[in-house]
Order: C-alpha cells, then structure tokens, then sequence
C-alpha cells in the first residue's frame, strides 16, 4: 500500500468531524493499490465505518484532491457511484433511490421481485449471484430472517458491478458478512477474491470476524481513534509469522489500546472534563469516554 496509485483509492491529509464534535480524523492519509483486498481493522468507534462512507462519497471531507477513488473524488464525482465502479455494501438494510435517498426495504416483497427490479444487469451475473447465496427467490423480505435478508442486500449490492471494466471497481464492504452462515461466508470471500484477481477489482473490507481472512486479504489498515497506526501487507505482517493466526494478532492490538486507556490518570472528573464536546484538544477517543461514562 505505499504506493501511490492513479486509480485505487488515495487520502491525503483528510480532517472529518460530526456536527458539533471534535474531528475523528485529523490529516489522516491513507492509499491502497488497485488489485488490493485490504482489511479495515481496529475497535468499535475507532473510525472505519466513517471511513468507508466518506470513500463511498457519503460525507463531503473539503476539496476534490483530499479523497481520491479511481482517479475521481469521492464525494465530487457522482459518476463513481452511478456508473457501478464504487459500491458500498454497509450494515444497514436500505436502498439509495435517487432524491428518495435511503429507504428500508423490509415490506411484504418477494426475493424475487427485489432481484429482478435491479434493471440493466447481466443475467449470467444475477444467476450466479442467486445460486453462490443460496436465495429462494419466493421469500418474502418480511418473513425471512436476518441472513437471508443480508443475502439478498448482498445480491442486489453485488449486481450493479457487472458492467465495470476491469480495474475499475471498488467495493467497500462493512460487516457484510455478519449475519451470514459459514458457507455462505467463505463462499462470497471467494467471490469477492474472484473479483480482485480476475477483474482486478479494489475490495476494502471493515470487519471484527476473522475467521479464514489471513490468505483472503493482501493488505490491512489498523485504526485507532480516528488515527492509522499501521498498513502493511498481510504477507509482510512479521506478528502473523508468529502467530496462529490474525484474530490473536488483532486481539493483541486492541487489548493494548486498553491497557494503555486504563493507565491514564483516574480522576473521574478531569477525564469527563477533558472529553466533553467542549473540550480545546482536536483529539477523541469514543472508547476513552465509554470507559469513563
Ligand atoms: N452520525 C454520527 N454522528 C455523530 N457521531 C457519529 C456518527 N456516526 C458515528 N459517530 C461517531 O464517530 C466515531 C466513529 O464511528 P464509526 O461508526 O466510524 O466507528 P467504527 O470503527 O465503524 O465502529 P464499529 O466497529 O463499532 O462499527 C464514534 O465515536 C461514533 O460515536
């Protein structure tokens, strides 16, 4: 990922705050390559959701070189999204609908009905797409359980990409895979590795499961409060030569941003102080306040 590449995915010096909070992330720079599987790591709150929505456009971050996807800007060049080249397959169980914005999608509607209201798609595409997910397409969306319903968001996400010529997608996949069972899991990883080494698509995968994901992923992103502490190739990772496996690797990450938590000083009302909204540091820590709460 050190690279810098012309059609993958470059932030440089990016700040983003919420309304009325300090930043989340100050001159935070980040690229990853085209061809790249690249796992977004860290704790809850740390940042890696707002990261994916501010590479999918969702939030605007200043000018147009600051966040840059496929050679365009993120938030600025609304064809990235409309075209197919850049997905984002979030938690949430909604559609975008031109000005209609998100909707839920939960109502009395067939699986099938769903699928074949995404227009202009390759039928070879949706086939496989319906069979790898194991999708009854007589389900009804009110009815079915929460990975069934992820199966068919997963579906209808996926089906847009087909028209992309290569080396031109990015899919941006938040906790996708959460609801799903093991088959199905390790059968849309493979999908989605299909898509990286056939079609040289960009996958930027934010996850807390990861069960299998030491030969699926080439690259990994840690952040920690809004900062990135590391980005290394999987393969370079010398923990993971040591280790059995990723998750101890993670785990070992996170339980020392504990640790060095519970070693700040322990006067409660210093720290609540220093935490408010109305605090001068530009910094925050959302584990840092939960612990205090
Ligand atoms: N819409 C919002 N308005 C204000 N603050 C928000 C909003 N969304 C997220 N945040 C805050 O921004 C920080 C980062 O949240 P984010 O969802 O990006 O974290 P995350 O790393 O994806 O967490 P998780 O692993 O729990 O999904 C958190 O402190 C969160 O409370």
């Amino acid at each position: 990922m050190e690279e810098e590449s012309s059609s993958g995915i470059r932030v440089s010096g990016m700040q983003f705050a919420y309304d009325c909070q300090p930043p989340l992330f100050l001159d935070f720079s980040l690229n990853i390559v085209p061809g790249s599987r690249c796992l977004l790591v860290g704790a809850n709150g740390s940042g890696k959701t707002t990261l994916l929505k501010i590479l999918a456009g969702k939030h605007m971050v200043g000018g147009r070189d600051i966040v840059r996807v496929l050679n365009g800007s993120a938030f600025h060049d609304t064809h990235l999204v409309c075209s197919g080249d850049l997905s984002y397959l979030g938690g949430s169980w909604s559609k975008t609908v031109g000005s209609a914005g998100e909707i839920p999608l939960q109502g009395d509607f067939s699986a099938e009905h769903m699928i074949f209201g995404v227009e202009g798609v390759d039928p070879v595409r949706r086939e496989k797409l319906i069979e790898l997910l194991d999708i009854d397409l007589l389900w009804r969306m009110h009815k079915v359980s929460d990975g069934q319903r992820r199966r068919v968001q997963i579906c209808m996400g996926l089906l847009h990409a087909f028209q992309v010529i290569m080396y031109l997608l990015v899919l941006l996949l938040d906790e996708i895979t959460v609801d799903l069972d093991v088959v199905a899991r390790l059968d849309l990883l493979d999908f989605f590795k299909e898509e990286c080494e056939q079609r040289g698509a960009t996958i930027v995968y934010a996850t807390h499961i990861f069960d299998g994901l030491e030969t699926w992923a080439t690259d990994l992103a840690y952040i920690q409060d809004g900062k990135l502490k590391r980005t290394e190739k999987l393969s370079e990772l010398g923990e993971l030569k040591n280790s059995a496996n990723l998750l101890s690797v993670v785990e070992s990450w996170l339980r020392s941003e504990t640790k060095q938590e519970k070693k700040k000083p322990s006067n409660p009302s210093a720290i609540i102080q220093k935490s408010s909204p109305f605090d001068s540091s530009p910094f925050r820590s959302s584990r840092h306040m939960a612990y205090y709460r």
